[in-house]
């Protein structure tokens, strides 16, 4: 069994300030957004009333939500300046570092001038997002200079909209809502960490989101959906799974899309988003990769007491959803810039800058030498 680390290395188990958005594994396993249970949400509420709770603390009146829904709508289409940005990122490019300069091209374009703006530049970066990925994605990998404004009454189904150029099943537009809740928020991961530690220089919104985006990338945070999916597929069956999992953890190789810094016995977010890859694979009448994820998780409970995380159902899920495997986090981004701003906002709201200190183990106080001497 693997020992869960009790060092503070990584600062883990420290307090680094206060939230009133989340709560993560206060009971060993849950979560909550602003006191209401992630499963709840996920079973009950769409990304639009998820993401105006986290930027109001409250669930919005059926009015208060047809306004935000139609701000969002309003704002999808992309500026020509950053659709011909877009054009020049080439086709090689991982669509992570595609979203990382389009967000920080949108605070090029349509800068944020004075914290009295955030809520509009929130707004702006939920209904670009989709088509930021997109537009890029179809310029190279279909040669269409696709039309980003689209009628879809949702980011969910919008996002899918642009993506296949068609109308997306209700399944698939449940489920994307469903993804989208579970990746919106959580307390001060190392992305929404970064978006606060920028925040509190009272740099401006896209920056601080800039950054986040660039540390979301890494596969120890939520690369590892794409990294998941990498996994699963190099496996043919499920005891093949078995034995290239045995020989991994023999090698001492990290398993992506299992274990995390704070939960101890599971991710209230995997059950859910499982339940839905389940529903995906039977509906495309493939249930391979569901099948090997199951396995996996059995081999990392049994040898590790190691869980999977809310990447590791993901994989399967959006693959057979048709979304192409680079995708993937790109597809966080879209959901946890509702987090991200949220907690820039209550950054902002009681501002300190973040600097802690470091424990100094390098050399003792020494004086030059000029180079001729060394
Ligand atoms: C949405 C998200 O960001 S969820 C996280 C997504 N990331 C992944 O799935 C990547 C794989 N997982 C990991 O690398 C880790 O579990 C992390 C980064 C999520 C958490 O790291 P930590 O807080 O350091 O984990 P923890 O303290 O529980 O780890 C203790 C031991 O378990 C091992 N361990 C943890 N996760 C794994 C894993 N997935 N595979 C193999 N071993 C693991 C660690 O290597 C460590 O062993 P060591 O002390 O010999 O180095
Ligand atoms: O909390 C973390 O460390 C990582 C995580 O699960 C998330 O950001 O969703």
């Amino acid at each position: 069994m693997v020992q869960k680390s009790t060092s503070t290395a990584g600062l883990r188990g420290q307090v680094a300030g206060e939230t009133a958005l989340c709560t993560v594994g206060v009971s060993g396993s849950g979560l909550t957004y602003c006191g209401y249970d992630v499963a709840d949400l996920a079973a009950n509420a769409t990304f639009e009333e998820v993401a105006f709770l986290l930027q109001h603390g409250e669930l919005p009146s059926q009015s208060e939500l047809d306004t935000f829904k139609q701000n969002l709508k309003q704002q999808r289409e992309l500026p020509v300046a950053l659709r011909e940005i877009l054009e020049r990122i080439p086709k090689t490019a991982h669509p992570m570092d595609v979203m990382r300069t389009g967000c920080s091209a949108l605070g090029v374009l349509q800068p944020e001038q004075s914290f009295a703006e955030q809520d509009e530049h929130i707004v702006n970066m939920l209904a670009k997002f989709p088509g930021i990925m997109n537009y890029w994605y179809h310029f190279h990998f279909s040669n269409k200079k696709i039309d980003t404004d689209s009628n879809a009454d949702s980011i969910a189904e919008h996002f899918l909209t642009l993506l296949s150029q068609t109308k997306p099943s209700e399944l698939h537009i449940n489920a994307m809502q469903v993804s989208l809740i579970l990746y919106a928020e959580h307390e001060f991961n190392a992305s929404t960490f970064a978006s606060r530690v920028a925040a509190s220089t009272l740099t401006d919104i896209y920056s601080a989101v800039t950054g986040a985006i660039g540390t979301l990338r890494g596969p120890l945070h939520g690369g590892a959906n794409e990294a998941a999916m990498a996994l699963i597929s190099s496996f043919t069956d499920p005891d093949d799974a078995e034995k290239g999992l045995m020989a991994m953890l023999a090698a001492k190789d990290k398993i992506m899309g299992f274990g995390h810094a704070v939960y101890r016995t599971s991710d209230p977010r995997s059950v859910v988003i499982q339940e839905w890859a389940k529903k995906i694979s039977e509906e495309v009448g493939d249930t391979r990769l569901y099948d090997i994820s199951e396995r996996c998780e059995k081999v990392m409970w049994r040898e590790k007491e190691l869980f999977p995380n809310a990447d590791f159902y993901h994989a399967s899920a959006y693959h057979h959803m048709g979304i192409p495997t680079d995708l993937f986090t790109p597809i966080f981004v879209m959901s946890r810039v509702a987090g991200w701003t949220a907690h820039i906002k209550e950054q902002r709201a009681n501002n300190r800058i973040i600097r802690p200190n470091a424990d100094y183990i390098g050399e003792e106080p020494r004086k030059y030498q000029p180079i001729s001497e060394r």
